[in-house]
C-alpha cells in the first residue's frame, strides 16, 4: 500500500449479459455488442494513489487474495494511455474468467482512477478502457453497461461510452443469486459458439427489444442459456422447476455463472431452494442485489 492516503475511491457495478451481438467495425471505440444483462452489487471497489516511478501500476485482489499477474486487459489500457501514472489497488468480490465481466470492472476502474489524477474526462477514460476490453479480447459491451447502466441494461447501439446507447429498467427484487459452475474464458466461449452465436440471439434481441420487460430478458436469455449449452441439462431442470414452483421469476446462465431471479415476496425460499441445488451440484451460491446506480468516483 503507498504511504499516502488515498485520493480517490471507485464502485462499478458486475455484469452478467444474458444476450449479445457482437458488432465488429475498423475501429475498436466502434466495435461492441447490442444485447441485455443485469448490473449487480457488490461490485470492484477500487482506491486510488498518487505514484511515483515504480510504484505506478495497479493491485488486483479477488476475494481477499491478491492475484500474481494482472489480468490481460491491463496491459492494453496502459498501452493506451503510455503507462500507469497511478497506483490502484482493485477488490473484486468475485474470481476473474467466470462470466462476471471482472475484466472490464478491473479496466473501467483503472481507467476512473487514472483518469482523476490526469485531469481526463470519466467518459474518455471509460472509452478507454472499452478499447482495452475489445483489444484483449476479454469483453465487447460491459464497459459501456457499467459506465451508463443499472438494473436490467438494454444495449442499444454498441460501441465504447460515448457512442454507445444503453436503456436502463429497474429490478423490482432486494436480492439476486448466482451459481458459478467452474472458469471459462470469454476467448474460449466465443471459440465455442462461432456463427451460431447471431442465429440464436438476435431473434431473441428483437423479440426483448420490441417489448422490454425483466420477465421477457429472462425468459429470452435462459433460452438463449440452453440453446448455447450454458447450463448442464440436469441443472436446467431443477431450475425450470423453481420457476413452475412460483419460487423463481426466471434465470439465465453466462459462461460459467447461473444468475436467478427470485420471484418477488420469494427471497428467503429461494435462496434455500438455490443452496440445496448448489449442495447437490457442488457449486458455489452467491447474493447479489440489482447495482442501482453505474460507476461512481467520489474523493477518499
Ligand atoms: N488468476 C488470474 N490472474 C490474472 N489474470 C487472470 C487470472 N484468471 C483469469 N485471468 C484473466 O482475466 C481475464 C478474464 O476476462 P474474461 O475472460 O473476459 O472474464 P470475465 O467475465 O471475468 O471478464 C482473462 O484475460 C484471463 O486470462
Ligand atoms: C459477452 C461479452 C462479449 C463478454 O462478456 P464477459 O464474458 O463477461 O467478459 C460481453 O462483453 C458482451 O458484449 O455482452
Amino acid at each position: 500500500m503507498p504511504a499516502g492516503g488515498c485520493a480517490y475511491r471507485v464502485h462499478v457495478p458486475l455484469h452478467v449479459t444474458g444476450l449479445w451481438l457482437p458488432v465488429w467495425r475498423p475501429v475498436r471505440r466502434e466495435t461492441g455488442s447490442l444485447g441485455a444483462g443485469l448490473l449487480l452489487e457488490p461490485g470492484a471497489e477500487a482506491l486510488v494513489y498518487t505514484c511515483s516511478g515504480g510504484d505506478c501500476g495497479a493491485e488486483v485482489v479477488v476475494e481477499g487474495e491478491r492475484i500474481g499477474r494482472a489480468p490481460s486487459v491491463l496491459e492494453e489500457l496502459w498501452r493506451l494511455l503510455g503507462g500507469p501514472r497511478a497506483r490502484v489497488t482493485v477488490d473484486l468480490p468475485v474470481p476473474l474468467a467466470v462470466g462476471y465481466a471482472a475484466s472490464a470492472a478491473v479496466a473501467l476502474a483503472v481507467a476512473a482512477g487514472e483518469a482523476a489524477l490526469r485531469g481526463m474526462s470519466l467518459e474518455e477514460a471509460a472509452a478507454l478502457a472499452h478499447e482495452a476490453e475489445v483489444a484483449a479480447g476479454t469483453g465487447l459491451g460491459d464497459v459501456a453497461a457499467m459506465y451508463m447502466g443499472r438494473g436490467l441494461e438494454l444495449r442499444l447501439a454498441p460501441g465504447a461510452p460515448g457512442l454507445a446507447r444503453v436503456a436502463s429498467y429497474p429490478v423490482p427484487a432486494r436480492r439476486l443469486y448466482s451459481l458459478e459452475l467452474g472458469r471459462m474464458t470469454t476467448e474460449e466461449m466465443h471459440r465455442g459458439l462461432g456463427d451460431r452465436l447471431h442465429v440464436l440471439a438476435a431473434p431473441r434481441l428483437a423479440r426483448l427489444a420490441r417489448r422490454p420487460s425483466l420477465e421477457r430478458f429472462l425468459e429470452e436469455a435462459r433460452g438463449f442459456s440452453t440453446e448455447a449449452g450454458f447450463a448442464p441439462p440436469r441443472l436446467a431442470e431443477a431450475l425450470d422447476s423453481l420457476v413452475d414452483a412460483g419460487l423463481l421469476l426466471g434465470w439465465y446462465a453466462k459462461k460459467k455463472v447461473v444468475v436467478a431471479v427470485p420471484s418477488p415476496g420469494a427471497e428467503d425460499e429461494a435462496r434455500d431452494a438455490l443452496e440445496r441445488l448448489a449442495g447437490e451440484h457442488g457449486l458455489k451460491l452467491r447474493s447479489h442485489s440489482p447495482a442501482p446506480a453505474p460507476l461512481t468516483i467520489q474523493p477518499c
